[in-house]
């Protein structure tokens, strides 16, 4: 008997240092592909420095003074008196010549990296950018007819495929398995003419709106150090509103997009699932194991830009053609709706300040009701509106977008290098699912109903996993019979909770997202511009704020210190409506008293 537990507490023991040196291994090995890539990040930047010089600074200063419509031109302008209506167009910059696709990278090249060295956005530069606008000019040269966004050149989130890019979703063990394709996004701004040069930073696993990983580290909002400028595409965020691009595409699953717009104070669109691509996702190192296997819950990529207007004017390219279902035959060929946004169309849009989830902060509040003022000066109706049901849609939420009880998601963090952060803010993923449940009888008790709801999410089979489906078929069924009813178009509410806080804070916080991810659940179309900024009365009015459970008291604590803080708000409408959505943006951010356009382009 006593040889049989001996050896069985051997074996156990073997087993035990076996594990242990296969993760020192492993982690030995994460490190040094980590510090591989640290040199070539460094390489890139030596090379980033050496192509913007090529060009004279004062060149590049004018280059950089341009923004998005003097540069690439060729855009429609309506005019209209009460009779006429001219449409002319406009040739600017990049299609005329006046500047070349070489001349607008390398400039760019040169902005993103002063964006760079204040924030930390850059994960690495696209070498073949240079090469693809040289050969840009060429068709110039050559008399050929030139695409509608000749020589613009683009940046992109990291995650997002870029050939000969790594894609890595700040997984160290995604180093060095480079895209083998183009996401199809990409492919399409190719064949448009624009020329992807730079890829920006995430938060390991995508699944926050925080911005930072083991491989790149932490990148800071321009608006202020320490703060986060929101995910994940965060990066993108941090870029353009520090004037290193003009235009971003990111990608959204809870609010990828729009919050971290929210907390840089630029514009970024959510389009529906319908009406881009994902495919692909499994290029690269992903697949399976870590992208997508959760239908009903819409990730979609999307434009981010420092304004709506530019943001619409890359989707009316993208629809304009038929390029989505070109390169993606599951989307339906729908075109541009050119009614839909047509200027001086006028809107009946529900609006809301609470989700009943989660209450913002006041600034966050402030600004829904300053853009329900500018839109009902606009001649825009607006009414009340209340989202039916949040609280339970986003305990659904949070079980179909992590589907398997959160397994695939802990698994693929803790074999990689999460920063300490991440792995105590998941560690509740590891307490069994029944445990997980017992606990939430206890956070009832003390009347965190909020958190019990959290602790009851996670999905522990089939059986419960096609009831939450089924609910969010119901759910969207629901939504838009009570729109239809109340005859609204679309609807106007806070983008987040906060004003942008401490890089920690969504790690803690992940319930904050719930005034975006309500949209990917719904699969509405949903788009964020900056209205306005954090005030010393929203500082004060934080005093009020509720601290009835840690959730709230978190929120309180991290939005405090956030005077001069950008602020934005969001509009979201079903599947299709897209430019009517971003009609009402467009008529928001132009009538605000703060210009988007100017915010944090300093050059
Ligand atoms: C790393 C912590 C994850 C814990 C899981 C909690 C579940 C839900 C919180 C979701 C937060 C979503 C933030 C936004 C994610 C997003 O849109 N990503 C883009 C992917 O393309």
């Amino acid at each position: 008997m006593l040889v049989v537990v001996g050896a069985i507490i051997l074996g156990l023991g073997a087993w035990f240092a076996y594990q242990r040196q296969q993760r020192a291994e492993r982690v030995a090995h994460l490190k040094g592909k980590i510090a591989q890539r640290k040199n070539e990040q460094a390489e890139l930047l030596e090379w980033a420095r050496a192509e913007a010089e090529k060009i004279p600074a004062q060149r590049r200063k004018e280059i950089g003074a341009m923004d998005f419509k003097q540069l690439l031109g060729k855009f429609n302008v309506i005019t209209r008196d009460s009779r006429l209506m001219l449409v002319f167009t406009l040739s600017a910059a990049l299609q005329s010549g006046d500047v070349t696709s070489l001349e607008a990278v390398t400039t760019y090249i040169g902005l993103s990296l002063a964006a760079h060295e204040k924030t930390n956005c850059v994960t690495m530069y696209i070498k073949e950018s240079v090469k693809h606008a040289r050969a840009l000019d060429g068709r110039r040269k050559s008399g050929e007819s030139l695409p509608p966004l000749f020589g613009l050149p683009v940046s992109i989130k990291e995650s997002i495929g870029v050939t000969g890019t790594d894609k890595t979703w700040g997984y160290a063990g995604s180093i060095h398995f480079p895209s083998t394709r183009d996401a199809p996004t990409v492919e399409m701004l190719k064949q448009l003419g624009a020329v992807p040069f730079v890829k920006t930073n995430v938060p390991l696993s995508l699944l926050s709106y925080t911005c930072g990983n083991e491989i790149y580290g932490w990148t800071e909002n321009p608006h202020k150090k320490g703060r986060t400028p929101g995910g994940s595409t965060g990066g993108e965020a941090a870029l353009i509103a520090a004037g290193g691009s003009l235009l971003g595409i990111g990608s959204d699953v809870g609010g990828s997009i729009r919050m971290p717009a929210h907390y840089a104070g630029i514009a970024g669109v959510k389009p529906s699932s319908m009406r881009l691509s994902l495919l692909r996702i499994d290029d690269g190192y992903h697949g399976p194991k870590r992208g997508g296997g959760y239908p009903l819950i819409e990730a979609n990529e999307g434009p981010m830009a420092a304004s709506m207007e530019t943001c619409a004017e890359i989707l009316k390219q993208f629809w304009d053609s038929s390029l989505v279902s070109d390169v993606d035959p599951y989307k339906p060929p729908v075109g541009w709706n050119a009614a839909q946004f047509e200027e001086g169309r006028k809107y009946r849009i529900g609006y809301y300040t609470t989700d009943g989830w989660f209450d913002p902060t006041p600034g966050c509040v402030r600004v829904v009701e300053e853009a329900r003022h500018i839109l009902q000066m606009q001649g825009h109706t607006l009414v009340p509106f209340s989202l039916p049901d949040v609280p339970e849609m986003i305990r659904v939420y949070v079980a179909t977008l992590t589907v398997d009880g959160g397994v695939s998601l802990m698994g693929s963090i803790e074999e990689d290098l999460p920063p300490a952060i991440f792995l105590s803010a998941l560690r509740p993923l590891r307490v069994p699912i029944l445990v997980q449940r017992s606990m939430a009888y206890v956070a009832s008790a003390l009347g965190y109903w909020r958190v019990a709801k959290f602790m009851r999410s996670m999905t522990k089979s089939s059986v419960e996993l096609r009831r939450d489906y089924a609910s969010i078929q119901l759910y969207r069924a629901r939504v838009v019979e009570e729109m239809r009813k109340a005859n609204i178009d679309m609807l106007l509410c806070p983008a987040q909770v906060m004003p942008a806080p401490p890089h920690e804070a969504p790690l803690h916080l992940s319930a904050g997202c719930s005034y975006t991810a309500i949209y990917n659940l719904l699969d509405f179309g949903a788009g964020v511009c900056r209205v306005g900024t954090w005030n010393a009365q929203d500082e004060a009015k934080l005093e009020c704020y509720p601290t009835s459970d840690p959730w709230y008291t978190m929120a309180k604590k991290f939005s405090k210190d956030s005077v001069g803080l950008p602020l934005g708000v969001q509009v979201a409408a079903p599947p299709f409506k897209e430019e009517a959505v971003m009609r009402v943006l467009i008529d928001l951010e132009r009538n605000v008293q703060h210009n988007p356009k100017s915010s944090f382009r300093q050059r």
